[in-house]
């Protein structure tokens, strides 16, 4: 199966491929529909580099005029040229100032919206989505990769359009200044750029590898840092520094690699340029001494050389960056175009309260990740609104899947499930997903107030709403015992908060989420005998008038259910009230209850 799994991801990581050489550089191309909203600041940045290219480009001519003064060969005098150049310059640094301001200020604001729309798509994906991906990698998404097009959103495009500017005037005043000698210059031309055509290719392949490598560096330190706890434990530090070592190993290694390529590239460049050059002088040297043109003009032509060549040599280096920015902005789309479960900042649908009849008809399921392996092998069940029940069985009999699939996760495989009557699929997932508290095993607060964390039930709930919630839980109690109350921290900054005092805020958030339907995912872990009472008694409130599925690891808790249903390998093997099952003599449920009081009784 692992095999399988294996081939599974290279016929994908192929099709990439494909899809990358095909469609490329139109779509790298399409990130800067991101530029769009901001056009009037970036032709306003694009105006002072217009302005700035022009009073640059003006430098050469500038200084021929004043070889021309100084050879006794001009109407001005030298103080009126150099008056002039130095208001040149002046003007030169204002407009140098404006473009980088209006260019940075496309760029950052560019960026931020490809962040915001990256992680709103990332956060609207289904889970199956993050089933494939690790965390770290997309965190490095919205991170590195975003730096990445930064570069190419602010100054790279517009030292391109410099650039090229730079290469079209300059050219054409020294094809007016000599054609000859821009004939010879131009010689040097066509090799740099079938080289640059060619080294550009390869340096963007390498580049794309040196992202990937650090992308899974970064997931590296995600988990661990996310699970520190589970690392001190094992005091595996320095296997953890080793693994993170060999992963930077990797990217250095790669990203050296890269480098070595782009600076022979980029001396290649400057080799030819300044070869060239002498040529010029050479040439020029000797059309000067031939008397066939003014040494004023020899130099003009220089300083416009040096621009053409720096421009070009800036072009190659801005190339390579180009295409190193590609292999970020395609992994960037590639996200973006994945279909969202959720639409971001769609108006939510009117909330429609519904009833909570649960009902699954034959209900067969392999997840994504798995195709091959099937998780639910046909259940059916049917829970009247208001009805508690509860599912049971050992570790892996898909009691979680059921619940998964009802909060439609993910597509159902075969059969269907319907909600009051109405196929699931029929409705919205944020309307389903409303009408719907989970109170899990694993309870997970956010950092930040004990009062955010329980409003994150019902986003916009008053103080009091909260307040009562809590109260509800018999959460009050111990919130009142912090100094600071409802505005103590919580998480990662704040303190700790026990199991029983986690569920008790979970229960909180459920209630005042006011669900149809409740799913309780039973903690493995028990409490000690307060806490528990206490929890109990909250979720006794909870129930009320709800319908509620218990995934129950501990039978003393669901006596009381209406209705049990027992799991087992993707099936439901028994069903009835406890009473009923236990009476069952050899039933999976009446062994199940006599190993646990077993259990007990041993403890
Ligand atoms: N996201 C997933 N991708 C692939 N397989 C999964 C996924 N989640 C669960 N499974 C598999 O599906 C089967 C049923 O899992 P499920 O979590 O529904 O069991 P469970 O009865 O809830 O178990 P437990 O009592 O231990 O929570 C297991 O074999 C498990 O390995």
């Amino acid at each position: 199966m692992a095999k399988r799994r294996e081939s599974f991801g290279e016929e994908a990581s192929e099709e990439d491929k494909k899809k990358f050489t095909r469609e490329g550089f139109r779509k790298a191309i399409s990130v800067f529909r991101f530029i769009k909203p901001y056009r009037g600041l970036y032709i306003i940045g694009f105006i002072f580099l217009v302005l700035s290219t022009a009073t640059t480009m003006s430098f050469g001519l500038l200084i021929g005029q004043i070889t021309s003064v100084i050879q006794g060969k001009s109407a001005f005098t030298l103080n009126q040229i150099i008056l002039f150049f130095v208001f040149v310059l002046i003007a030169q640094g204002v407009f140098s100032f404006c473009r980088i301001y209006f260019f940075s200020q496309v760029g950052e604001r560019a960026m931020a919206d490809v962040r915001r729309e990256t992680y709103a798509k990332i956060i609207t994906l289904p889970i199956s989505f993050f089933e494939q991906r690790r965390v770290g990698e997309l965190t490095s998404r919205i991170s590195a990769d975003v730096s990445q097009l930064q570069g190419v959103f602010t100054l790279t495009l517009a030292e391109l359009f410099r650039q090229v500017a730079s290469l079209v005037i300059g050219t054409g005043i020294i094809l007016y200044v000599s054609w000859k000698l821009t004939l010879f210059m131009l010689a040097t031309f066509p090799v740099m750029i079938v080289a640059a055509l060619f080294f550009g290719r390869f340096i963007r392949k390498l580049s794309k590898q040196v992202q990937d490598l650090l992308a899974q560096a970064n997931v590296v330190v995600e988990e661990t840092l996310q699970s520190v706890h589970v690392v001190k434990a094992f005091t595996n530090e320095n296997l953890e520094i080793n693994r993170y070592g060999s992963a930077l190993q990797r990217v250095v290694g790669m990203a050296l690699r890269a480098a070595k390529y782009r600076g022979i590239f980029v001396s290649f460049v400057i080799f030819t340029l300044f070869g060239g050059i002498i040529g010029v002088v050479w040439y020029g040297g000797s059309l000067v001494l031939a008397n066939e043109m003014p040494f004023a003009d020899l130099l003009t032509f220089l300083v416009y050389t040096t621009f053409i060549g720096g421009s070009v040599a800036g072009m190659g280096d801005m190339y390579s960056q180009l295409a190193q920015t590609m292999g970020a902005s395609e992994r960037i789309l590639e996200i973006l175009h994945e279909p969202s479960e959720v639409k971001a900042n769609e108006q939510l649908p009117l909330f429609v309260p519904i009833q909570g009849h649960v009902q699954l008809h034959d209900v067969h399921f392999s997840y994504p990740s798995r195709p091959d392996v099937e998780v639910l092998k046909g259940i059916s069940l049917d829970v009247a609104a208001g009805r508690k029940i509860a599912l049971v069985g050992q570790s892996g009999a898909g009691k979680s899947t059921i619940v998964q699939l009802l909060m439609h996760y993910y597509p159902i495989g075969g059969g269907f499930i319907t909600v009051d009557d109405r196929d699931l699929t029929s409705f919205n997932i944020t309307e389903l997903r409303k009408n719907i508290a989970i109170v899990p095993q694993e309870v997970m607060l956010f950092g930040g107030t004990i009062m955010e964390n329980i409003q994150y039930g019902k986003p916009g709930s008053t103080e009091a709403e909260v307040r009562e919630a809590a109260r509800k839980a018999n959460a009050l109690q111990f919130i009142e015992l912090f100094p600071e109350g409802f505005q103590t921290l919580v998480g990662e900054r704040g303190i700790k908060l026990s199991g029983g005092q986690r569920q008790r805020i979970a229960i909180a958030r459920a209630i005042l989420k006011d669900p149809a339907i409740l799913i309780l995912d039973e903690a493995t872990s028990s409490l000690d005998a307060e806490s528990e009472r206490l929890v109990q008694e909250a979720l006794d409130e909870l129930m009320q008038n709800r319908t509620t599925m218990i995934i129950a690891h501990r039978l003393a808790t669901i006596r009381k259910v209406d209705m049990i249903y027992v799991m087992r390998e993707g099936q439901i093997a028994e069903s009835g009230t406890h009473d009923e099952l236990a009476a069952h003599e050899d039933g999976i449920y009446a062994n199940l209850v006599k190993l646990q009081f077993e259990i007990i009784d041993n403890e």
